[in-house]
């Protein structure tokens, strides 16, 4: 963890609970890890903002002079707000209206389509316009199936062997397709998965001989579990520089980009979030802490069984023997957990848990469920001071929207 147990009671007294806490100086690292990747390739870096679209993320992102991609005009406008100039900035919609297609294409961003209906939409909507197609190559990853987004069960992306339509509506609309993109699914920690999929796209692009540039997609992973091995970054880069050599020799646009586009990756390790234990209690054979983590809060273990390691932050250090306990929130369902029979410390009430690996996909998919508030969001700076980046919700915030 990147703030120690002192800290964590200061910013919980200072800002409230629960909250999270973002290092800038982890977010800056991978960035530049994935800047980096490929180096002789010519490859850019999509960031995708659904992981966490903090506005002041978003800024230390750009200024670390990567891309990014959106997924509706809200992210468009966000990352406008955050200084992105629109050529930076990739629209990835699915089953969009014409009106947020519109949204686009009068900022003069880049659409890509996810279906040949789509595609006709935009050759109505902006008839001699650039456009890019999401492909689906037929193979999906991910840490589960409701984030694996190619293959042959999901709603994403244009059936690989739909060339030949998509070629018949660019000509129809006299469109110009200038990239193709991608996303095979979420964190992939094996990398042949990653190449498997990056594979599938290139023999499809083998048949648009002239892309401006072909979107590997994102989906790189972290470890979530105690002594999960890392994803082998470095063998991805042998991997993928060796495969997208071999397939520039035999295409015809020598200066066509590549991009990856990865979310998690970036913003996962850079944030934890931190809560309080407010009772315990034992029922029947288990034990329950009861805390402030909600599923409102953090929903991804209920989502998907998805493990967060836990570090539990007591007053003065805990030793003795770990137990099996159930940790939940203060919202009204019995699925309301972050960590089932996890053996973690003795643990007190008035303890603080903290929640590691928690900036990707935390906040964004954090909810008023049960009128409870949302949290703050607090940035750790290299000399270690913080700042608040985004305010916790007040009762206010609750009714705002009440005509
Ligand atoms: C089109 C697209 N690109 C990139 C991502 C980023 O995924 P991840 O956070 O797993 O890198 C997503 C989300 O799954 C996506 O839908
Ligand atoms: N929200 C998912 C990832 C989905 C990525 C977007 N398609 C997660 O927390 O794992």
């Amino acid at each position: 963890m990147f703030i120690n147990h002192n800290t964590a009671y200061e910013l919980i007294e200072h800002y409230g609970s629960p909250l999270y806490v973002y290092d800038e100086s982890i977010l800056r690292n991978r960035c530049r890890e994935l800047k980096n990747l490929l180096p002789g390739i010519n490859c850019t870096v999509n960031y995708s903002a659904k992981a966490n679209s903090n506005l002041e993320i978003l800024k230390i992102i750009l200024n670390e002079g990567l891309d990014v991609d959106a997924m509706s005009p809200g992210e468009i406008y966000i990352e406008q707000l955050a200084g992105f100039p629109v050529h930076r900035i990739f629209y990835i919609g699915n089953n969009v209206s014409a009106e947020e297609m519109k949204y686009a294409i009068e900022r003069e961003i880049l659409v890509s389509v996810d279906s040949l209906s789509q595609l006709e939409l935009y050759g109505k909507i902006n008839a001699g316009g650039a456009v890019a197609v999401r492909f689906n190559p037929g193979v999906g990853a991910g840490h589960h199936e409701k984030v694996i987004t190619a293959g042959r069960n999901t709603k994403f992306g244009v059936q690989a062997d739909f060339a030949d339509q998509v070629k018949e509506i660019v000509k129809k609309y006299q469109l110009k397709l200038v990239g193709i993109n991608q996303h095979i699914g979420s964190l992939i920690l094996n990398e042949d998965k990653y190449i498997q999929g990056v594979k599938g796209l290139l023999q499809i692009a083998k048949q648009f001989p002239n892309l401006q540039f072909i979107d590997l997609g994102g989906g790189l992973g972290v470890p979530y579990g105690e002594g999960e091995a890392r994803l082998d970054l470095s063998m991805l880069a042998i991997k993928l520089s060796a495969l997208l050599k071999e397939f520039l020799q035999n295409y015809d646009n020598k200066e066509v980009v590549f991009k990856i586009e990865p979310g998690r990756y970036l913003v996962a390790e850079c944030g934890i979030l931190l809560g309080q234990v407010y009772s315990i209690k034992e029922n029947y054979e288990k034990t329950y802490i009861g805390t402030d983590l909600g599923m409102n809060v953090l929903v991804r273990p209920v989502l998907y069984d998805s493990y967060h390691q836990i570090e539990v932050i007591g007053k003065k250090e805990r030793s003795g023997p770990l137990k099996p306990v159930t940790v939940v929130g203060n919202i009204c369902e019995s699925g309301d957990f972050i960590a089932k029979d996890r053996l973690l410390p003795e643990i007190r009430e008035g303890d603080l848990l903290a929640v590691l690996n928690a900036g990707a996909y935390g906040y964004v998919m954090s909810s008023n469920y049960n009128c409870r508030l949302r949290p703050g969001e607090v940035l750790m700076n290299a000399d270690g001071s913080h700042r608040m980046i985004r305010r916790r919700d007040c009762f206010e915030d609750l009714v705002r929207h009440y005509v």
